[in-house]
């Protein structure tokens, strides 16, 4: 009997077994997953609608601007909380499931309650801050922490965070303790109090002797000099001698407040963790009568209950403000390297002519080689980066901010502290490395509450540039990978794609038509890519079995037929344009197919593809894959789009143009 002829049909039916169970168990990997998903947005649409009955009954009217706002608040009743909102304007928000109507509704409030600080509050408001009214969960706040609760704050950047502690600061006795990260932070602060005679000081490693000793004085003068003490999180781990007069400043009675500016710094999950902000318990522990004040524009739920162990506060309330900023337009355009330059320039030419803006660049070089390119289109553009002299940063964002300069091409060193209210543009000459991060930076728009345009150029290249720059971050990639996610979208809300990220539900109509998608709703297909799929996994398989290594950009021009003559003629050379193909391997990365490797030298991160986790299900002639494209002009979508658009009227949203009605299919 010929035994092993008999193996060999085993052996090959087994293999076929274990291929097809491969497939199934990638199958159910992919259904469960789709489950997680889909059992989130039911429990936030099930919210939405508890929250809109809540809402919708006279007797429990909430306050907030957003929809979540007293986040699961276990100390405190809707109805207890409402009467912290004092004598203002009430704002309320009330979105509907079925026709999602976004109605405002003022109540002047006559039933809230006026505590003993509420008339010294107005007062203040008006002559020491010189601001008509609150906005949006500021007086709920400032109530709250007058009335010494301990308090998270969650506010979209810019929306006002510093009022709510500077206020009550100046409303009572003795001084407010404020923890800021950054010295340049601080300055700015210490600039604007003084500005409106707010008496303000600050401890960091600069502070000469004398002055550092001139504050810890004043922190037991029952006639305090100044109201607020603003000091870096480095100050308190390190300076025995600051928590010694704190202490005496505690016994006194003197130490009013503490403020945590940025508190998503104290934890591991957030994006901009600090390790110094860990020592921070200190505060509570030490001080427990004396209320904190944690402040973040961006921190998840499970971010903040990592807060609240670290900084040792039991039970906080909550505050969220709703991180949707109605007036910025979002818009994705396609990265043309040869015409983005030209296309950020005759859009600040045209659309934003006399305006002023942001252009985030990649990279120093970029900063220097993107301003000079819009200086030779006559744009008065100006480079900022972490690089250039202390001297020379401040005197471009003194030029910007009085309007002397138009435009400043920057890297993410320009950040933190700007505060000019009229941005009316922030372009995004490359992606961001995350979508909390590009939220940030392009809110830098629009702070003046008018129309304001936020604009990316998404490129191929520039997804792998990122990449290499992340690779060390815990959850970079992954970061990463949702930014690019966000980018290829075309038929999703971006505002609701970004409200994920802050644990919220925007609805596609709540947008308003404020993005491009939601603008051009129907100017989209579906393709089936399975075919394309394929040819690029055969690419990287030939590569693998040749002991190759591809990056993305060898990948492509494998593809597109433009390696070496040998490979060419084993593999199947694509049809599609280089924009396209580039977005189906995007498509198939973000997916699963293929996947990034990394190889490290001394000098420098490579990039490779690799075939991802997901790429033997193509093996299967069942298994489809398919891909949303844009109906368009040509292929690269948006920059063809974007020039029909420009010459209109200032001060106009971006997306107000006319869309082009000649249009052909094409990838986005
Ligand atoms: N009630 C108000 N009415 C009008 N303007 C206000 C009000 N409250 C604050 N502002 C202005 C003051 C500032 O110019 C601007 C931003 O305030 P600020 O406190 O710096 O924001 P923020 O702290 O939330 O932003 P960031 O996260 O960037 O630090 O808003």
């Amino acid at each position: 009997m010929d035994r092993s002829g008999g193996n060999d049909d085993v052996q090959a039916e087994l293999d076929s077994v274990e291929t097809e169970l491969e497939l199934v168990e990638l199958q159910i990997t992919e259904l469960l997953q789709k489950q997680t998903e889909l059992t989130s947005r039911k429990n936030a649409l099930l919210q939405r609608l508890e929250e809109a009955c809540d809402t919708a009954q006279p007797s429990s009217s909430s306050s907030s601007a957003s929809l979540k706002s007293s986040r699961a608040d276990p100390v405190m009743s809707k109805q207890e909380m409402q009467r912290y909102d004092g004598a203002g304007t009430v704002h309320m928000w009330l979105h509907s499931e079925s026709q999602s109507v976004c109605v405002l509704i003022s109540l002047i409030s006559s039933c809230l309650v006026d505590f003993s600080w509420s008339k010294e509050v107005e007062q203040q408001l008006k002559d020491s801050f010189h601001l008509s009214k609150f906005r949006p969960l500021q007086l709920r706040a400032i109530n709250l922490s007058l009335s010494g609760k301990d308090l998270f704050l969650v506010m979209p950047t810019g929306r006002g965070k510093s009022l709510c502690y500077q206020l009550p600061a100046v409303c009572s006795k003795g001084f407010t303790l404020v923890v800021t990260p950054l010295v340049s932070l601080m300055e700015d602060q210490i600039m604007y109090l003084k500005s409106i005679d707010v008496s303000a000081v600050m401890l960091n490693a600069s502070s000469s002797k004398e002055h550092a000793k001139t504050v810890m004085a004043g922190m037991t003068d029952p006639k305090t000099p100044f109201k607020l003490v603003y000091v870096t999180p480095e100050k308190i781990a390190k300076s025995k001698l600051l928590m010694s007069r704190l202490e005496k400043g505690y016994n006194a009675n003197l130490l009013s407040r503490i403020a945590v500016d940025e508190v998503h710094c104290c934890s591991q999950w957030g994006h901009d963790f600090r390790p110094d902000y860990k020592l921070l318990g200190i505060l509570k522990r030490q001080f427990p009568k004396v209320p904190l004040l944690g402040l973040t524009a961006t921190a998840t739920s499970s971010v903040l209950k990592d807060c609240e162990k670290i900084l040792c506060v039991s039970q906080p309330i909550t505050l969220t403000s709703s991180f949707n900023r109605t007036n910025l337009y979002y818009e994705v355009r396609i990265k043309d390297s040869d015409a983005s330059i030209s296309d950020v320039a005759s859009l600040i030419n045209s659309r934003y002519k006399d305006q002023s803006g942001i252009v985030y660049v990649f990279s120093q070089k970029d900063a220097e080689s993107v301003s000079s390119e819009l200086q030779k289109r006559d744009i008065l553009a100006y480079p900022y980066h972490a690089n250039m002299d202390p001297d020379d940063k401040s005197r471009v964002h003194r030029k910007w901010t009085s309007n002397k300069i138009r435009v400043v091409v920057a890297t993410v060193a320009f950040g933190m502290g700007i505060d000019k209210p009229d941005v009316r543009f922030v372009i995004h000459h490359t992606i961001s490395k995350s979508i909390e991060n590009y939220y940030q930076e392009s809110g830098r728009a629009g702070r003046d509450d008018q129309p304001a345009d936020c604009i990316i150029y998404f490129g191929f290249s520039d997804i792998f540039r990122i990449s290499t720059m992340v690779v060390m971050e815990n959850v970079g990639q992954q970061k990463l990978l949702q930014m690019v996610d966000y980018c290829q979208n075309i038929d999703r809300c971006r505002r609701s794609l970004m409200a994920v990220h802050f644990d919220e539900v925007w609805d596609d109509e709540g947008c308003n038509q404020m993005c491009d998608t939601c603008r051009h709703a129907k100017d989209y297909t579906t393709v089936d890519i399975t075919q394309h799929a394929r040819q690029v996994v055969q690419i990287l398989e030939l590569a693998g079995s040749m002991d190759e290594k591809l990056t993305p950009l060898k990948l492509v021009e494998a593809w597109m037929g433009k390696g070496p003559a040998k490979r060419r003629k084993m593999i199947q050379t694509t049809t599609l344009s280089r924009l396209q193909a580039e977005a189906v391997i995007v498509r198939l990365l973000l997916q699963g197919y293929l996947r990034e490797d990394f190889s490290f030298t001394p000098y420098t991160t490579y990039f490779y593809m690799k075939l991802g986790r997901k790429a033997p299900l193509l093996k299967s002639q069942t298994h489809t894959l398919s891909m949303k494209m844009r109906t368009t002009e040509s292929g690269s979508a948006g920059v063809k789009a974007a020039k029909t658009k420009e010459g209109k009227r200032s001060g106009q949203s971006a997306g107000d143009a006319p869309v082009s009605k000649k249009m052909k299919t094409d990838f986005p």
